[in-house]
């Protein structure tokens, strides 16, 4: 087993593609990206170094049956988190939103992802600068950065790679 686990929420697949690329980029280091519908509590647990990756559905939620999913996702998933010790674990979160369609609520999911984990006592890695988008509100902003990796797979395709490559440098001396 990896030091690393991906787990994904996804709707349309950007999500999975983008945490198809980082176990890519990562290697060895990490296992394949598994849907967060498909994993137990168990498996989840087994990694020092979680890679966690959402993108913003309804109006500014996490996916799941609640906010249009067809299959339960990560709003499922963070109930059975509930009083669960994260303590020792390593967290990096990357969202995905649309910054033209959705400016009052860009990447906001990436929030309560962020506050579940934090209050289970996990240390969160790798926050990111707001700079470089154009929107008027997210509820994934700490003072001027985004609690975790923000991509723009609908208006900013051609910068993921780069904010990708940026981010993994940043955090991968932190938990190698
Ligand atoms: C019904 C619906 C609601 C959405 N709501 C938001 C939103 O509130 N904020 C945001 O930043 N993006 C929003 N988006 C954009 C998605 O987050 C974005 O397209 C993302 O890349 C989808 O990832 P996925 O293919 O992994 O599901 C919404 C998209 C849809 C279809």
């Amino acid at each position: 087993m990896a030091n690393v686990g991906i787990f994904f929420g996804s709707d349309t697949g950007k999500t999975r593609k983008i945490a198809k690329l980082i176990h890519k980029k990562l290697g060895d280091a990490a296992d394949t990206p598994v849907n967060i519908n498909r994993t137990s509590l168990e498996a989840f647990l087994s990694y020092p170094v979680l890679m966690l990756g959402t993108p913003t559905l309804g109006d500014g939620q996490l996916p799941g049956i609640e906010s249009g999913c067809e299959s339960e996702s990560w709003l499922e998933f963070l109930d059975s988190l509930q009083g669960v010790d994260l303590s020792g674990k390593h967290i990096a979160l990357f969202g995905l939103g649309d910054q033209v369609a959705y400016p009052d609520n860009f990447v906001s999911a990436l929030k309560p992802l962020y506050d579940v984990l934090s209050a289970c006592g996990a240390k969160l890695i790798g926050d990111w600068p707001n700079e470089g988008y154009s929107f008027n509100h997210s509820a994934a902003l700490i003072g001027e950065k985004f609690v975790g990796l923000v991509l723009d797979q609908d208006n900013q395709y051609d910068l993921s790679e780069e904010r990708l490559d940026s981010w993994l440098e940043q955090i991968t001396p932190l938990f190698a």
